[in-house]
């Protein structure tokens, strides 16, 4: 039989919340939270490094376990949940794409920045043809006027996107921002609208529930929000607030309520809160991921973080500018010495 669903959730813990144990998960892991996650009836899980296919580098992170070798491992345990992966242009080739298809993967998401929608062209156009779900997800959605995203997000649709999200990797939006964004886009486009969030301002269940309203169909969640920064809307949180609005997830309250206490709360490094460095993320347009770079640079250079991130957000930096974050802490050490000079 068919679930009945009115939204379609993606859980993102184990790509997302890559970041949060600095790419070290291993098969084992990933079983176990797959496997759970797939009888609890969520539809989408997400597998890859933090920062897409082939990520595992010295600017990202190195994975503990080939992305590939999970990738497999949690196809060989799903029974109806269909496997994700995340490529970003310039990280990600064609060629991670077809391995990860090879594999059975079954839904490819091409992130790029918000105002980048060109470079997805060639992978979007792939994974439709390696028969995937395809979708665009514009990452850093704070950093650009609506008008910019609508244009962003039709070329997407153009080159044969099936959905296309507004991606707050920053947790930086307000819910009217929220709710500009996905009214425009469901106005201009003929695809499904999707919303992923982060909870560095408090706001991700406010903003998902905003994104809901204007017609977002499509949702990612973490479970535990097992995700970058103050992670990402709590999976099972939002099962339970959807439930009582009376919208169909298809997916079992207490079975994902379980696997979020039992199998992925003893895999987080520490309870996942709004931390000072978490909510300067959102207040100052950061990028998720570059918190723990952000820290270990502080660390290293005997600085606060908090300075670096809002130096950073002052540059909006990008995705994939990480090395960016110690260029800016070096500076604020040079300008702090000259000061007391
Ligand atoms: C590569 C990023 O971590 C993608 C993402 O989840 C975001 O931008 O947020
Ligand atoms: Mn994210």
């Amino acid at each position: 039989m068919t679930m009945k669903r009115d939204v379609f959730i993606t859980e993102v813990a184990l790509r997302d919340g890559s970041h949060v144990v600095s790419h070290q998960f291993t098969v084992d892991q990933v079983v176990q939270v797959a496997k759970a996650l797939d009888e609890a009836g969520v539809p989408y899980i997400e597998i890859s490094h933090g920062d897409g296919l082939a990520g595992s580098s010295l600017q990202y992170g190195f994975s503990h376990t080939n992305e590939l070798e999970l990738i497999e491992a949690a196809i060989s345990v799903c029974n109806q949940a269909k496997i994700s992966v995340l490529l970003l242009p310039g990280i990600g080739t064609m060629n991670d794409l077809k391995e990860a298809a090879n594999l059975g993967a079954k839904m490819a998401r091409i992130a790029t920045h918000v105002t980048e929608a060109d470079v997805s062209a060639q992978h979007i156009g792939l994974a439709k043809k390696l028969g995937m779900e395809t979708v665009g997800f514009l990452m850093m959605a704070h950093s650009a006027p609506v008008e910019k995203l609508v244009e962003q997000a039709k070329l997407m649709e153009s080159y044969g996107a099936d959905v296309v999200y507004v991606v707050d990797s920053a947790g930086a939006l307000l819910p009217h921002e929220v709710r500009e964004r996905i009214s425009a886009l469901k106005n201009a486009l003929q695809i499904e609208v999707g919303f992923h969030g982060h909870n560095n301002l408090s706001l991700a269940m406010a903003n998902t529930l905003v994104a809901i309203e204007e017609g977002a169909t499509r949702i990612d969640g973490s479970v535990r929000c097992m995700g970058a920064g103050a992670g990402n809307t709590q999976t099972e949180v939002l099962v339970a607030v959807l439930d009582r609005l009376g919208i169909q997830t298809g997916i079992d309250l207490y079975k994902i309520m379980d696997l979020a206490e039992e199998i992925v709360a003893p895999i987080l490094p520490a309870p996942q809160e709004i931390t000072r460095d978490s909510l300067i993320l959102g207040y100052a347009g950061v990028y998720s991921s570059f918190l723990l770079h952000s820290q270990k640079a502080a660390k290293k250079f005997g600085i606060d973080s908090r300075d670096i991130l809002i130096e950073l957000g002052k540059r909006k930096v990008v995705g994939g500018q990480e090395d960016m974050i110690v260029d800016v802490a070096k500076e604020l050490v040079k300008k702090a010495a000259t000061v007391n000079n």
